[in-house]
């Protein structure tokens, strides 16, 4: 490779056609703390600079009209557009935008954080690194007991004598933080000593990825039915953003996060106003909840006889 080449390419420099601002106001970052122990950061943003009188949305209006004109056009045709590519499903220009994010959490949020894979990740090695004396600890009242028609989940408060003796458990899991500093001490190796903490303990990341993406993200994790730890960084997420891309989000509101999806089966029982023709009950629960949602009326007649 001829590197003179490389020094002989010209670069021009095309002077702004108008001026700009610091979409994060000249911050280092902007930081909002979670739990006794977590926290995100808002970090970085593409783009960084707005043309004076626009947000960030910009970006996604200038790469949908793929044009070096921006704000010949106004504000509130802009707006519609980025509607218009949000109800469409139109996503790439959404992609134009990009967050990065320092986020400190317990591990087993990180757990589920990891499976969007779509993001970029460096993460605190504890190979490399001790890991901190710091454990997600819940308040006695943020103590849930296992819900009984959800697998997953858990949204009512446990008993004070039970959701006490599960804090003292905790405090027994996390004593055992000595036992780690005190063997790494006798030159146990990072790598092993750190496979007998808890997955309470917290673990920290930058997170990089576009807004496509995290709104898919958001739209999962900002949902009831997400973990309740995870939904309080995911709500914290979008209180970071709604302040960069405020057109973007939205959107996201109106037509993603607050909408309703309706299944071929579900309108036929709107047009007909028949029960849903399923025999599946978790489906059919699914209708009535929608249904209720929409305050549509009950069918005259029972819903098919029901099985899992
Ligand atoms: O609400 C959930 C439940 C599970 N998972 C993923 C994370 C792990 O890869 C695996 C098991 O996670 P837990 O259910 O143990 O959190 O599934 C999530 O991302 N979100």
């Amino acid at each position: 490779m001829d590197l003179n080449e490389i020094n002989n390419i010209k670069i021009e420099e095309i002077p702004a056609e108008c001026e700009y601002y610091d979409v994060m106001k000249g911050s280092h970052r902007h930081s909002v703390k979670v739990h006794d122990h977590g926290s995100v950061a808002l970090v970085d943003s593409m783009p960084r600079l707005a043309p004076v009188g626009q947000t960030a949305d910009f970006a996604i209006v200038q790469a949908a009209r793929v044009s070096y004109g921006a704000g010949t056009k106004k504000v509130s045709e802009d707006k519609g557009l980025i509607r218009y590519l949000f109800r469409h499903q139109h996503t790439s220009p959404f992609e134009m935008v990009e967050f990065k994010f320092h986020c400190v959490m317990p591990v087993f949020i990180a757990r589920q954080w990891i499976r969007h894979r779509t993001a970029n990740v460096n993460e605190y090695s504890a190979r490399y690194s001790v890991m901190p004396d710091k454990f997600y600890h819940p308040s006695a009242n943020d103590v849930r007991k296992q819900s009984v028609s959800n697998r997953q989940g858990g949204e009512e408060p446990l008993d004070t004598k039970t959701a006490e003796e599960f804090l003292e458990y905790l405090d027994q899991v996390e004593a055992s933080y000595k036992t780690y500093t005190n063997l790494l001490d006798k030159g146990l190796s990072r790598e092993l000593g750190r496979i007998g903490l808890p997955v309470s303990v917290y673990t920290e990341w930058y997170w990089k990825i576009d807004l496509h993406n995290l709104f898919h993200f958001l739209r999962l994790r900002m949902d009831s039915h997400s973990q309740k730890e995870i939904r309080d960084y995911a709500n914290t997420i979008f209180a970071l953003i709604r302040n960069i891309v405020p057109v973007a989000c939205e959107a996201f509101v109106d037509y993603s996060f607050e909408s309703i999806k309706l299944t071929r089966l579900e309108i036929e029982a709107i047009r007909s106003g028949k029960p849903i023709n399923t025999t599946n009950k978790r489906e059919a629960q699914e209708w009535e909840d929608k249904r209720k949602q929409l305050g549509l009326p009950e069918p005259d007649e029972q819903p098919k006889s029901e099985s899992a």
